[in-house]
């Protein structure tokens, strides 16, 4: 990855904290004490997103049931303040060490680097990083270094906002802690509740990583016991703060230790969630990164112009005759565009597979794991796999549709060119969609190129 990508500089940004934008109401926040944050943010160099362009477009989404510091107050050390260059300078412990270099790491991301001390010293923390450049393991170390493995109860819950992303952090909690005894329970929804009932009534989990539906469930009908969490983590913090889940989020949020730590994770944080996040989080450490350094340099972007929708399906057979690439990822609008891509694709002999949040549970995990193990190699799907996902493999994403938000275009390109790697990211437009790519370039400061007749060359 560019190490380069994340730089600090200290700027004094004070979270409003009005309540107009009012998540939690003013008595909860009185009540959590957590009324007058004052932090101060790493960031590269500028002001952050702006997101006047936000849309609200069909959630894709699971949540089960539809769906600083510079060294602020108390701060981070000024050690922290620069970053731990080496896993081994972490002060980790040794079986966790062991895990992660079992696991291949051998040194920290920049945001591993920035963030991993301030979440151990028991700060909250809001870590915005590049995709694919290590969010995942950075809040695993912190989760299981904190853990105490000799308390049999639940002390760090992770929030995310699709089972798919959920089960990955589950693995990625599961690999690093391979050396540890630290118990660690995926629930989330679709999955039979009497299992996860089951499970849990065994053997309480240290760490629960789930979805919002079925984590709540659990809590509600007291299987899942949040008395003693001390780290609350919001995955892809961003999406877990809009509105299609933020009732859910601050239910759950309502029922922790009001000394719980939070940990909030995206590559994309538009200002009014970092202004919400006034009324939750005390003091935050805040690591971000400037909109205009979103985009990833290893990622080439390209356009072709389609013109019309009816001639995107031409397009894409014309691609997919043309280029050789190891796996790709096909981004449609809507379920029934995936559908109806998957089923005009597979009339012309061209193997696809499609996945979508009204699929069937099983239907998923089977489809997610052939693409995962590369026995399919293209998979058109909504926004359900926007973010998150880490299949190394991927090198190229299609925008089929071009997103109806700035955020999903980061996430959905993010896809690919994981952890350094190289990626092409395609994007169909119709005549009426140029003026939003223009925004896009524009609001991300990048380049979106018209697709090169030696396309296969980056690809390559
Ligand atoms: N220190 C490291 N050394 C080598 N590989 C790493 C390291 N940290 C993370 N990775 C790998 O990089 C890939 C991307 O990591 P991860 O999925 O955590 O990124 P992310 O920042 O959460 O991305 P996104 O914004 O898409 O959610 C994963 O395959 C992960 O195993």
């Amino acid at each position: 990855m560019s190490s380069a990508s994340i730089k600090k500089t200290t700027c004094d940004v004070t979270p409003e904290r009005s309540q107009e934008k009012g998540e939690l109401d003013a008595e909860t926040a009185r009540v959590r004490g957590r009324d007058s944050p004052e932090g101060r943010d790493y960031f590269d160099g500028g002001a952050y997103s702006e997101d006047k362009g936000r849309k609200s477009h069909q959630k894709e989404l699971d949540g089960d049931t539809a769906i600083n510091d510079g060294t602020g107050d108390g701060g981070a050390s000024g050690d922290m303040a620069e970053g731990v260059e080496s896993f081994e300078e972490m002060g980790l412990r040794d079986k966790l060490l062991r895990g992660i270099f079992a696991f291949g790491f051998e040194t920290p991301s920049v945001i591993q680097q920035r963030a991993i001390g301030p979440c151990i010293q028991g700060r909250d923390v809001i870590a915005q990083a590049q995709s694919g450049t290590g969010k995942t393991a950075t809040f695993s170390i912190a989760i299981l270094q904190c853990v105490d493995v000799d308390v049999p109860a639940t002390q760090a819950i992770v929030l995310s906002p699709t089972r798919e992303l959920a089960q990955q952090s589950y693995r990625c909690l599961l690999a690093l802690g391979d050396y540890m005894d630290v118990e660690t329970v995926a629930v989330v929804g679709g999955n039979r509740v009497s299992d996860d009932v089951m499970r849990l009534k065994q053997r309480p989990a240290h760490v629960i990583v789930g979805t919002p539906g079925r984590i709540m469930h659990l809590m509600r009908n007291n299987v899942l016991d949040v008395g003693q969490v001390r780290m609350f983590v919001l995955d892809e913090a961003d999406e877990m703060l809009s509105q299609g889940f933020k009732d859910q989020i601050y239910d759950i949020f309502r029922h922790l230790d009001q000394d719980v730590q939070v940990l909030l994770l995206s590559a994309t944080l538009p200002t009014e969630v970092l202004d919400a996040t006034g009324q939750f989080m005390r003091q935050p450490v805040r690591i971000l990164v400037q909109r205009e350094q979103l985009t990833l340099a290893g990622i080439r972007q390209f356009y072709v112009q389609c013109e019309r929708e009816e001639w995107k399906l031409e397009t894409l057979c014309d691609l997919y005759s043309s280029v050789c690439v190891n796996q790709a990822v096909i981004f449609c609008n809507s379920r029934r565009r995936v559908e109806t891509l998957e089923r005009q694709m597979n009339e012309r002999d061209f193997t696809v597979s499609a996945i979508h949040g009204e699929l069937g549970h099983t239907e998923r995990e089977v489809i997610m794991r052939e693409f995962r193990t590369g026995s399919s190699r293209v998979l058109i799907t909504t926004n359900l796999l926007a973010r998150g996902i880490d299949v190394q493999q991927v090198s190229l994403v299609i925008n089929f549709d071009l997103p109806f938000d700035r955020e999903s275009y980061i996430h959905r390109i993010g896809r690919s060119g994981r952890f350094g790697r190289k990626g092409v990211a395609i994007n169909f437009i119709t005549t009426r969609d140029e003026g939003r790519l223009r925004d896009l370039e524009q609001f991300y400061n990048t380049e979106v190129h018209e697709l090169p007749a030696d396309i296969a060359r980056y690809l390559a």
